[in-house]
């Protein structure tokens, strides 16, 4: 089963169209949103809960209809907002008990999963202080404490890495990850950094002005390219010439080497080269394309 099946969505507001025509399906696992700011990613979040009406187009969440079938639907999603929501003045502890029991588990039973989820996401003592004296990587916590507190099959977490440092980053995508595999929730994850999310996605869905551009397994955007980078501790310039001789086509990059495959013989070459001239070779990796290159290239096309 599909977990979201969205078909021909537009949404118009007065003087912009935010959806246009989005056909795409989402299947289990973590699947990434992607798109720069007012791509439509948030309005594409809040059709699909029911809280957006919408123009046209019809769309489908774990089977459920979108538009008749919504409160059915709250019950088995959680949602983890982009921007700042939380109340200042009750701790992370009263806030999560609090919507725990709104989603209808009993009193201990309330106060035993917000425990469990509040430590899930790394929050410890500070979890008994008012949420107004939080960082944004802990508020961001408490936000994603609350979309799983009642064990939901998927959760829309939109933009969760937003305002955190480098560090609070990773550890927020780790966070996600384990909540996809461990748990096994079913994740959509938006954002703009294209980059980030390759790490923790099993699919992505790209999309720029309302429109789909893309709709593929992370493999696909990160398969094999056809060149390896070779890294020497020193000779760089001794190998390239070398590699040259042997009928490589070497292209220097920083520090590096890029080296075109020609086959299993590149490898050979590289080996022999750098054992000719007696060098400490440190790095030898196949190229891989990164998302963002594959992402560029596409919507240079648009
Ligand atoms: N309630 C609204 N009324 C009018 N226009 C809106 C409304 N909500 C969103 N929009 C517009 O729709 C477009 C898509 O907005 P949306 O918030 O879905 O983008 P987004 O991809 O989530 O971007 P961001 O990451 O900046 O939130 C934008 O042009 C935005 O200005």
């Amino acid at each position: 089963m599909h977990i979201l099946a969205i078909e021909g969505l537009t949404k118009r507001f007065p003087t912009v169209t935010a959806l246009d025509r989005l056909t795409v399906t989402v299947g289990p696992g973590v699947t990434g949103l992607v798109g720069a700011n007012g791509a439509g990613k948030s309005t594409l979040i809040k059709i699909l809960l029911g809280l957006l009406p919408v123009s046209e187009g019809r769309a489908a969440v774990l089977g459920l209809d979108a538009f008749t079938q919504s409160a059915e639907i709250r019950r088995l999603v959680g949602y983890m907002p982009e921007h700042e929501c939380l109340p200042p003045d009750v701790s992370a502890t009263e806030l999560v008990v609090h919507l725990a029991r709104m989603s209808g588990l009993p009193r201990t039973a309330a106060r035993e999963r917000a425990a469990d989820v509040l430590r899930h996401v790394g929050l410890a003592e500070e979890r008994y202080r008012p949420i107004g004296g939080y960082s944004t990587g802990m508020k961001q916590r408490v936000k994603l404490a609350q979309a799983i507190v009642h064990d939901p099959k998927l959760i829309f977490l939109d933009e969760p890495t937003n305002g955190l440092d480098p560090r609070g980053r990773d550890e927020m995508l780790t966070l996600i990850r384990r909540i996809g595999t461990e748990f096994g929730i079913s994740v959509l994850v938006t954002s703009h950094l294209l980059g980030e999310l390759e790490r923790v996605c099993d699919h992505v869905i790209v999309i720029d002005s309302g429109r789909l551009l893309r709709s593929s397994a992370i493999t696909e955007f990160t398969q094999a390219t056809e060149t390896i980078t070779v890294e020497v501790e020193e000779g760089a310039d001794a190998l390239a010439g070398r590699l040259a001789e042997l009928g490589q086509t070497v292209t220097p990059h920083g520090r590096m080497l890029l080296v075109k495959v020609r086959g299993p013989e590149t490898y050979d070459a590289v080996r022999d080269a750098t054992a000719d001239l007696d060098l400490c070779l440190i790095r030898l990796e196949q190229g891989r394309n990164r998302i963002e290159d594959v992402f560029r290239g596409e919507a240079a096309h648009v």
